[in-house]
């Protein structure tokens, strides 16, 4: 049952869509003989079978509803195919269909008539033609006469979803199918399948039909071939004679008959012999032509080879050309950008040469505008040449009168200030009555209560003193040190001035040298204003050096205080041009008053100290500060050098009422100054003999009290009852001095002193 195996098969292909082409070719079992045939169906593409060849009620011919979904059948062996379901075949179910049923071949097999048709749906199929005719057709003249019938060759039916053949083969069969179909076939598809094409599962199929066509008679007959046995009625020019039966008594007819079959053959025998005697000619020709055959196979492989070749340059060049045409595309894209780019660039180029332009204008008119400035320039420079020759005629004038101013208020001059009562003092201690009638008068009495304490005795309790500038106790810093700044500035004109504080012990020296940290004194203000002026001579081209130098005489022994633990010996040298000098000393050169300031401090710090009854922390010492100025006019070519010696002396101390252990301290530093007081007495009587020497205090101020030198001495008076006969004796003692008269000269060309370290 291999059929039926084939046909549940393609029951199965069927569901799966994917069937192409089936071939059955089994024996058939009907009538007892084994036949075969060949049919060949779709199943896949139209959901068709052929089931009517068996005699299973399954796969009777009369289930023509599933025929109709043929496309396009072809039966090789119909008569056997309808024999068995002759009588089955009932034309019924084709009745509503009539009318589109067309016959497309007639033949007649084994003496029966067999048509094939064609629905509009291209259902085809055979039946007997006379039960078509009588039925439904007209007489079947059309029909084919026996030995017409042409070979059917086995259908190629292709799907292109199965991919079964090559694509050359396909396309060409698919061409000759086309070409075949529309001869043979009305070229409407059949609704299933145009149906499953819709569904898109399987495409339509195509349907090669090819007949071998009956050879003509006048091809020529080639070796080997037989001239095709053809019917005189059957040639298609000549008109067809119905053929009339001769009786078997007309024998007359029968022989006429016979001989024209005679003559007929003889000329075929004539023929074949003139064919038969051109053999060797044609079997020459055949062999020439094979000759030319084999050349031109060779030809054609070598044509084949060099076509190949051709083609594969052909892709080769194909390929390169797309690969060319990729760059180009490239090229052109890059192009186009370096061309935007380009265009970018110009555009620019041009804003930036407006720029430019508009730039170079207003670089022509800068450069008119410094020309003009520069003129400007030289005319001021002229200018200030001018002016700055007027400045220095107006300073060396200034300087001139300022000294002159100076000269006149006296070389020594002597201040009194009296200090306020600090903290619990003015509760605590009894106070004088001072009083100032003037600016440089000072009145000081004692109260009748301690005049009635001292035991009546007949003493002056009123004293009045005239001084320079006398301060009281509410007078603050700057105002006292406006006094002392004309002298800094006689410093800076090339002068030693002096300034010494002297008073009793705790009488507000020290205060008024140094001042506080809130209120500066006399040194720092100092400092200040020295590098203030030297900035504003700086204009008029005077440029300045500044050295400094701390010291102390203590138990007269000098100390150096930058050098506290230094063991050098200090010793006083007294050069001829230069004053008085130390050895071994310190003296720094100082670039700001900042520096200066921190030194002062430093050398503050190292200062002997000690607690007195009238000051707890008093002084035990004198200290020199000494700061040396050298000013240069590079114009000029002038220089001047002067110095600022700023003295904070020790206080003057009652022996009886300094302690035992500071008697020898206290001896040291009233010898000292009894010794300034004596100096001060001979300069003042101005007597030949000057005794500087008898203390290290009067032999450093040596230059400052009676030589080339502008003094300012503070005297500082205590307010209180118990300091008034010290105050009396220091108030005197400042008359004194306020009398001496000394000629102070500038010092022109004055050496400077070389620094031994310096500090920065
Ligand atoms: N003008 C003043 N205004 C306010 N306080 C002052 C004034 N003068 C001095 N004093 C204060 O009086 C006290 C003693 O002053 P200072 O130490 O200056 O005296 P001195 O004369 O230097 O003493 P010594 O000779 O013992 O060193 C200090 O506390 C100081 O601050």
């Amino acid at each position: 049952m291999r059929w039926q195996e084939n046909v549940e098969q393609t029951l199965t292909e069927k569901k799966k869509c994917i069937q192409c082409i089936t071939e059955a070719n089994h024996p058939y079992p009907c009538r007892g003989e084994n036949r075969s045939w060949t049919v060949q169906y779709r199943t896949a593409a139209c959901g068709l079978f052929l089931k009517q060849r068996s005699t299973r009620p399954e796969f009777r011919p009369n289930h023509f509803e599933e025929w109709d979904q043929i496309s396009y059948l072809y039966i090789n062996d119909a008569k056997s195919f309808f024999d068995v379901p002759r009588e089955k075949l009932s034309p019924k179910p084709l009745r509503p269909r009539q009318d589109n049923l067309k016959v497309v071949k007639g033949f007649r097999s084994h003496g029966v008539h067999n048509i094939l048709c064609a629905t509009e749906n291209l259902l085809a199929y055979t039946m007997d033609p006379t039960k078509i005719a009588k039925s439904y057709l007209k007489p079947p003249s059309k029909i084919l006469k026996s030995g017409s019938i042409p070979k059917l060759l086995p259908v190629i039916i292709e799907n292109k979803s199965s991919g079964s053949c090559d694509v050359k083969d396909q396309a060409k069969n698919a061409a000759v199918s086309q070409k075949n179909t529309n001869k043979v076939f009305p070229r409407r598809r059949s609704k299933s399948a145009t149906d499953l094409r819709l569904l898109g599962t399987i495409k339509p199929t195509l349907t090669i039909e090819r007949t071998v066509k009956p050879l003509e008679k006048s091809a020529p007959l080639r070796i080997g071939q037989k001239r095709p046995i053809t019917q005189k009625n059957e040639e298609p020019n000549k008109p067809k004679v119905a053929r009339v039966k001769i009786p078997d008594w007309d024998y007359k007819s029968r022989f006429q008959e016979l001989q024209k079959k005679y003559h007929t053959l003889q000329d075929e025998h004539k023929q074949i012999k003139t064919q038969v005697s051109n053999l060797p000619i044609l079997e020459e020709e055949v062999k020439a032509l094979r000759e030319s055959n084999k050349i031109n196979q060779d030809q054609l492989e070598l044509l084949i080879k060099k076509e190949q070749k051709l083609i594969e340059e052909k892709i080769e060049v194909l390929q390169e050309n797309n690969t060319l045409k990729n760059e180009l595309s490239k090229s052109v894209k890059d192009y186009h950008m370096l061309k935007n780019l380009h265009e970018a660039i110009e555009n620019e180029n041009k804003e930036n040469l407006s720029r430019l332009k508009s730039l170079q204008e207003a670089l022509n008119a800068s450069e008119l505008a410094v020309m003009c400035l520069k003129e400007k320039c030289a005319s001021l420079d002229f200018a200030t040449q001018q002016l700055k020759r007027d400045l220095e005629e107006h300073e060396n004038l200034r300087r001139s009168l300022h000294n002159t101013i100076q000269d006149m208020k006296g070389n020594i001059r002597v201040f009194c200030r009296v200090r306020p009562p600090i903290d619990n003092e003015e509760i605590e201690k009894q106070q004088c009555s001072i009083f100032f009638p003037s600016e440089t008068t000072l009145e000081i009495r004692k109260s009748r209560e301690s005049v009635s304490v001292t035991g009546g005795k007949n003493m002056d309790l009123k004293q009045e003193f005239n001084f320079d500038k006398v301060f009281p106790p509410e007078a603050n810093q700057t105002e006292v040190f406006e006094e002392l700044s004309q002298l800094v500035q006689s410093a800076l004109d090339g002068y030693h001035v002096c300034v010494f504080a002297y008073g009793q012990t705790g009488s507000g020296k020290t205060y008024t040298m140094q001042g506080s940290a809130h209120d500066h004194g006399m040194i720092p203000r100092t400092i200040d204003l020295i590098f203030d002026k030297i900035d504003k001579l700086a204009i008029g081209d005077w440029t300045y050096t500044v050295m400094a130098s701390f010291l102390e005489i203590y138990n007269e022994n000098v100390k150096d205080l930058l050098s506290p633990n230094s063991t050098h010996n200090y010793e006083l040298r007294y050069n001829e041009g230069r004053g008085v000098t130390v050895t071994n000393l310190q003296i720094v050169h100082i670039a700001s008053a900042a520096e200066l300031k921190t030194l002062m401090e430093e050398a503050h710090k190292n200062r002997a100290v000690a607690a007195t009854d009238f000051n707890e922390h008093s002084s035990r010492s004198h200290a020199v500060t000494k700061i040396h100025l050298e000013g240069y006019h590079k114009n000029s070519k002038t220089k001047y050098a002067g110095s600022v010696n700023l003295v904070d002396l020790a206080g003057s101390e009652s022996a009886k009422t300094s302690a035992a252990e500071r008697l020898n301290e206290t001896k040291s530093i009233n010898k000292s100054l009894s010794t300034l007081g004596s100096v001060m007495l001979a300069l003042h009587n101005k007597d030949s003999h000057v005794p500087y020497r008898n203390s290290k205090l009067t032999f450093l101020l040596q230059s400052c009290l009676g030589g080339n030198s502008k003094t300012l001495m503070f005297v500082n008076i205590s307010p209180f009852e118990e300091c008034f006969y010290e105050s009396i004796n220091s108030l005197r003692f400042a008359a004194k001095v306020k009398d001496i008269k000394i000629n102070a000269k500038r010092n022109k060309t004055y050496g400077m002193m070389t620094p031994l370290q310096t500090k920065h």
